[in-house]
């Protein structure tokens, strides 16, 4: 039977990385999608980015919204400090069952907690479900019409704190306008926008840093 892209995108990941070895895991998917076959990971470039702001933040606690075959999951846990969480949701079970595995190629299945299902069905769940009192950081990467509905979900919640940063992949391409609109103009976030292309790609895209005023 046929093998699918995220399937071969783990075989290239087992082929050349090493295990233990995030930054070998990174390196061998980026060379995977730049020379075999494109996919939806964030990429180097804007993966340095998301870099930069996972340092500056140094979170004790990130949501990642959207995790597909585990890539941006990896650059983030790899520059967590020791007792950090990240929890990453993935509605898509093939998709969750190559992250898991790609995570553990990694050797980073202590700092990610993978859980499966809906984020509009999750984020309520999240308090009681796991201890967890707000997000230092989040990363939306997920269905491009749910990053602003869940934003707006995780203030209900009570999971945004006076600092909190809100990180949105593709707010260009494939675009997220109702999204940009919202933390551009709301006086609640200070957004700022960090051009970039689409990964793989020359086409423009860029990520947008929100921080919550609170
Ligand atoms: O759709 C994307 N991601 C969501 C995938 C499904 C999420 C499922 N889920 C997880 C949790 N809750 C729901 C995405 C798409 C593209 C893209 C760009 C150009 C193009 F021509 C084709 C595709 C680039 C990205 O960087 C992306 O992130
Ligand atoms: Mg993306």
């Amino acid at each position: 039977t046929q093998s699918t892209r995220p399937q071969r995108l783990l075989g290239a990941v087992q082929k050349n990385a090493t295990r233990g070895d995030p930054r070998s895991v990174v390196k061998a998917i980026d060379h995977f999608c730049r020379n075999q076959e494109w996919a939806m990971n964030v990429g180097d470039e804007k993966g340095c980015i998301l870099d930069s702001v996972v340092s500056e933040v140094n979170p004790a606690t990130v949501l990642e919204l959207g995790t597909y075959c585990g890539y941006s999951t990896v650059r983030i846990a790899s520059l967590l400090p020791p007792h950090a969480k990240l929890i990453t949701l993935e509605f898509n079970p093939d998709f969750a069952a190559i992250a898991r595995q790609v995570i553990a190629w990694a050797g980073l299945e202590h700092k990610v907690q993978l859980v499966e299902g809906a984020s509009g069905d999750w984020i309520p769940k999240m308090k009681e479900q796991f201890g967890v009192e707000t997000f230092d950081l989040v990363f939306l990467d997920h269905w491009k019409d749910r990053y602003l509905p869940d934003t707006h979900l995780m203030e209900e919640c009570g999971l945004l704190r006076k600092g909190s940063v809100l990180l949105a992949d593709n707010v260009i391409c494939p675009g997220t306008p109702d999204y940009l609109e919202f933390v551009r103009s709301s006086p609640r976030y200070k957004s700022q926008y960090f051009k970039s292309h689409l990964e793989y790609t020359k086409v423009e895209d860029g990520l947008e840093k929100s921080v919550f005023l609170g």
